[in-house]
């Protein structure tokens, strides 16, 4: 049994981590400031309630628990509002995660791993991306968190902190078993917005941008399971207490969908059709991203095996007519 601090461990991803952590026998500790996450997520261990940029209280954390591991997911996490408003996205993602860091390094180089995002491609101009794909993010969201791989890189060379940076695509779905699922007092993101619209339970879907050059104007993403990106985590974690050394993997499920293509399966799966308003491209927004994911498969052994869209898009209104306030 490990023991793993999970920062951002009451928000949509991080819940599901540490439900993951706890079902395979460790430990998750939960620290989360709550200004995005849900205390009634934080069912699979201790919570500590604190902002990640607070050094002293992270020292009292470590001091308190003794953990084997760190996955650090706290963050400021949407593009857009990244674009307008960038400064709570830097003080989560740069002051935040260099605080993360150092607390690690001064608790015996306590291995890292590091949620990042497709989102440091940028425009990639070529898929899909691999690992070794130029970088070069379009938002503030994208650039904040490459400075915070970076600081990785450079406190593994230097000091000999262990990172495993996990570059997830668009985490979507929700916990099989129906327990968790996103749950933010408001979403910006493209399928539970697609659902509600459906459902009739949130305003028609605003589709952001009709004139990329994609097959059918739409943006292009690569949706997977936040069930397999726990899973990514649980075996990141093994790798890194095996005493592997420092790795960089895409999570992702290594197939393209245009936004016009997910609310088809929207309205295939809620039998309803799906309200759309066309808009301009939202600011930041990259045209087209999908994964290679050969890296992950080889290094840890994990494939996606719950990412298929239709599973995605049904666990996710699972859980939203079940949950829809
Ligand atoms: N959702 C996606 O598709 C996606 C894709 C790629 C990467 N990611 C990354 O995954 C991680 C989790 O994302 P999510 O979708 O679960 O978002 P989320 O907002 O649900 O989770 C983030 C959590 O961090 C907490 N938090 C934010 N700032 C904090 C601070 N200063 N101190 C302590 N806690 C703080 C929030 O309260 C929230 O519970 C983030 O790092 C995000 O950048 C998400
Ligand atoms: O109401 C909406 C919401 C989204 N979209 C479009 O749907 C696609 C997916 O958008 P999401 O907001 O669901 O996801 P993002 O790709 O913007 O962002 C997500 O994936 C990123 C990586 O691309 C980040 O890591 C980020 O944390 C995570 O929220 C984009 O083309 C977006 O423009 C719409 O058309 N209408």
């Amino acid at each position: 049994m490990s023991i793993v601090l999970v920062t951002g461990g009451a928000g949509y991803i991080g819940s599901h981590v540490c439900k993951a952590l706890a079902s395979s026998g460790h430990r998750p500790v939960a620290c989360d400031d709550l200004s995005r996450g849900r205390e009634d997520h934080v069912r699979w261990g201790p919570f500590e309630q604190g902002d990640i940029a607070d050094a002293d209280w992270l020292a009292s954390v470590f001091a308190r628990h003794r953990p084997d591991a760190i996955m650090h997911l706290a963050a400021y996490a949407e593009v857009g509002s990244s674009v307008t408003d960038p400064s709570p996205c830097y003080a989560a993602n740069v002051s935040g995660t260099l605080a993360v860091i150092e607390a690690a390094r001064h608790n015996g180089n306590c291995p890292i791993v590091f949620s990042s995002t497709c989102a440091v491609y940028g425009d990639a101009p070529a898929l899909p991306v691999t690992e070794a794909s130029p970088t070069a993010p379009v938002s503030p969201y994208g650039t904040t968190k490459l400075i915070g791989e970076q600081v990785l890189r450079h406190y593994d060379t230097a000091y000999g902190l262990p990172s495993v940076v996990l570059r997830y695509f668009n985490a979507a779905g929700a916990d099989p078993d129906g327990e968790i699922g996103e749950r933010h007092a408001t979403t910006s993101l493209a399928i539970p917005k697609a659902i509600r619209a459906a459902l009739g339970l949130g305003p028609v879907f605003k589709l952001f941008g009709t004139d990329y050059a994609t097959a059918d104007g739409t943006a292009m993403r690569d949706y997977v399971h936040v069930a397999d990106i726990a899973d990514a985590h649980l075996r990141a974690l093994g790798h890194l207490l095996a005493g592997r050394g420092s790795l960089t993997l895409n999570l992702g499920s290594g197939r393209s969908t245009t936004v016009l293509e997910l609310l088809e399966v929207v309205e295939a799966v809620t039998g309803r059709p799906v309200p759309v308003e066309p808009h301009p491209r939202r600011s930041g927004d990259a045209a087209a991203l999908y994964a290679n994911i050969d890296r992950a498969a080889d290094v840890l052994g994990w494939t996606p095996g719950k990412s298929d869209l239709r599973s995605i898009v049904a666990s996710a209104a699972a859980w939203i007519e079940k949950s829809p306030g």
